[in-house]
């Protein structure tokens, strides 16, 4: 099977888009999800650091300093935050970014935490500007002040806030102001996976649901899933099915169930598919901006930013140059082109 073998940019189920798809997923996540560091595969230099932030903590007994997670969507962010709580003994409270368009937002979630307990607010970067300011305060001096009334009669009233804990996660660390950025005590960036750590992952996973599956086969799920966690326990998911639909197993079965989902033998789907050909066929290989790109997918350009390029930049088939995105001698090969065909000088590769 060659990346020839799939449609180009054909419309379809995005399976290894690494966002949770539906309700059911995100409880099938919830069931998954590894409850203390111990059980958290891969990441071994942040889970030491935060063994250790939280250890002297507690050696302290204070509140852990204020946590930063950065990296893309699908590694493991919302998962470390309800192992902070966890593994700290406290409660975890859940918000994000989008769901606090205003500093009064903000300030009755603050205003409502108990002692002590972890504040967890995902996409930390969509937070309102109003309300990003109202937290520098906060996470500093556990303290804020609330406006009342308008114009030249406005007086703000300080409130003292119970002492907590901030995680908050981006996937767009580069958007956060640096004053919020610097009152994280730690801020700890995810790395995409090994295939190694991924089998680790669904080895775990199958077992938790009782699934029978060979080795071979679980090896290659965990090549075929971006380096991301998510995407791995969902296409064990898909392949799964496949078997009890089928009644078919081993590598077979993984095959037929990828292919029909548009997973290729790398773990590219169809948007970074049509992200690759995009800049090979559309640009000659680039360099193209990140704008012109975005519109010629019909994509967001945050999307592509944030969900698409790492993971093509970390197995090398785009390169980011100052003048745009670049695609590599191995893209070319990937889909049997090559840049002297398409008119390219070979410049960046
Ligand atoms: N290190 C890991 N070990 C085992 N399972 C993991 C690990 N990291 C993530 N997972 C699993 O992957 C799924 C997605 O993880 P999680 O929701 O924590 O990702 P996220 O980075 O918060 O994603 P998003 O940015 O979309 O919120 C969960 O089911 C979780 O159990």
């Amino acid at each position: 099977m060659s990346a020839a073998d799939f449609d180009e940019v054909g419309a379809g189920p995005d399976i290894v888009t690494p966002m949770p798809e539906s309700q059911a997923e995100l409880a099938f996540e919830g069931a998954l999800r590894p409850k203390s560091l111990a059980e958290f595969v891969g990441q071994s230099k942040v889970r030491a650091q935060l063994e250790l932030l939280l250890q002297a903590a507690s050696m302290q007994n204070r509140t852990p300093d204020h946590i930063l997670l950065a990296g893309p969507p699908g590694l493991g962010k919302t998962t470390l935050a309800m192992i902070v709580a966890h593994e700290s003994g406290r409660q975890l409270r859940m918000s994000s970014g989008p769901a606090i368009q205003h500093a009064g937002d903000l300030a009755a979630l603050l205003s409502s935490l108990l002692p002590g307990e972890v504040l967890f607010i995902d996409e930390i970067h969509r937070m309102a500007r109003s309300a990003e300011e109202m937290l520098y305060l906060a996470m500093e001096d556990f303290r804020i002040d609330i406006m009342v009334g308008k114009g030249a009669g406005a007086t703000s009233i300080p409130l003292d806030l119970a002492p907590f804990t901030l995680v908050g996660a981006t996937t767009r660390a580069g958007l956060l102001p640096n004053p919020l950025r610097d009152r994280f005590g730690f801020t700890a960036h995810l790395e995409f996976y090994s295939d190694g750590e991924l089998e680790q992952v669904i080895t775990r996973a199958a077992h938790m649901l009782e699934l029978r599956i060979d080795s071979g086969s679980l090896a290659e799920i965990a090549g075929r899933s971006r380096g991301t966690p998510r995407i791995a326990n969902r296409l064990l998911r898909r392949v799964r099915d496949y078997s009890l639909v089928h009644r078919s197993d081993g590598l077979e079965a993984v095959n037929a169930a990828l292919k029909l989902y548009d997973v290729d033998e790398r773990g590219l789907d169809r948007l970074d598919r049509a992200v690759l050909m995009t800049v090979l066929q559309r640009f000659d290989g680039g360099p193209v901006g990140l704008g012109t790109l975005a519109a010629s997918v019909g994509e967001e350009a945050e999307t592509i930013e944030s969900v698409v390029e790492p993971f093509l930049v970390r197995v090398g088939l785009i390169t980011r140059t100052p003048r745009g995105r670049v695609a590599t001698r191995s893209a070319w090969e990937h889909f049997g082109l090559s840049p002297q065909a398409a008119g390219h000088s070979g410049d960046g590769l």
